[in-house]
């Protein structure tokens, strides 16, 4: 039985009679391919992947959601059978499921786009934290309290997001879950140090518009339970050829990602 997913934060949502991606019960999410050449370009990257246990070391694999291939099943918008992705949904087995939505990269445009494609990019790019800080939240939704629920902002606010709110955010994620930076659970910030290692190496692969999400379990985080955080990439629509040079617009993103998150005090922290 699929159903639409309840902790989506960003992207094509399947909402209003859109095509957008759907859940199921044992785990599974299941992403439209979308119609041109981006559907196609994602579904041939998790394929490569998938056959790419000489390239891309199995350490580096935990941080991409699981593959189980294409299938056709009955799309979101009422359009009949479509061709779906079906990955692993990352996000199941988190309570309450705490996501940001990180777009990685000063630029989401790539070289072999058109003029028109650029230009909606570079509009965006410059009107977000995309130019300034070397990458932009999509979307997210931060667990605070039972009675408080999920602060989720919604897109249009979060497309006005400045340097100083992506901050606050930061200070939020942090204060609310010491393990982003606490190596002692596998926190976020360590895996996103042990993600710029292959990135200062990889050249099989350039990921422009791609995201990479930060999740945390805020409900076991409260009870001072071990919090099981994890880094996820996602979103290969635009996953190009590295061509034997490494991805300087990704990693250079990620390193000023490490850095801001290095640099954001936690809201009680003794930091100055
Ligand atoms: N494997 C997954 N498991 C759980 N949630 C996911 C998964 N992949 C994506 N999501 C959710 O869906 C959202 C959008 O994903 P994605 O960026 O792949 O969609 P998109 O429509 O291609 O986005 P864009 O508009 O940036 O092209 C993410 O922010 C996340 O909340
Ligand atoms: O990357 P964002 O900020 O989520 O914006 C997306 C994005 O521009 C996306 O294009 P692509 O990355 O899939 O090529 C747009 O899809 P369409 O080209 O099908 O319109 C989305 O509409 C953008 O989302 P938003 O509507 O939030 O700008």
């Amino acid at each position: 039985m699929l159903k639409f997913p309840d902790h989506q934060v960003a992207g094509h949502q399947a909402l209003r009679g859109q095509l957008g991606p759907q859940i199921d019960e044992s785990g599974r999410f299941y992403k439209p391919l979308q119609q041109d050449e981006r559907g196609s370009r994602e579904a041939a990257f998790y394929n490569a992947l998938l056959h790419s246990n000489t390239k891309v070391k199995k350490q580096i694999l935990r941080f991409f959601p699981a593959y189980y291939g294409t299938q056709n099943i009955e799309a979101s918008d009422g359009s009949g059978l479509h061709p779906h992705l079906v990955l692993q949904d990352v996000v199941s087995d988190y309570v309450k499921p705490c996501i940001i939505d990180i777009k990685i990269g000063s630029r989401t445009w790539y070289p072999q786009a058109s003029e028109d494609y650029v230009a909606k990019c570079l509009r965006k790019d410059r009107g977000t934290t995309t130019v300034s800080l070397g990458f932009r939240i999509s979307g997210l939704q931060i667990y605070q309290a039972e009675n408080s629920g999920y602060w989720k902002p919604d897109r249009n606010q979060i497309h006005k997001f400045t340097v100083d709110d992506v901050r606050s955010v930061f200070r939020k994620l942090i204060s609310s879950n010491q393990s982003v930076c606490n190596s002692d659970y596998g926190g976020i910030f360590p895996q996103l140090l042990e993600l710029k290692s292959w990135f200062e190496d990889q050249t099989d692969f350039h990921f422009y518009s791609c995201s990479i999400l930060l999740i945390y379990d805020g409900e076991s985080e409260n009870k001072g339970g071990n919090p099981h955080s994890m880094i996820k990439l996602i979103d290969f629509a635009h996953v190009f050829s590295g061509n034997d040079v490494i991805d300087h617009n990704f990693l250079g993103g990620l390193c000023s990602l490490i850095k801001f998150i290095s640099d954001t005090p936690a809201i009680h922290s003794t930091k100055p």
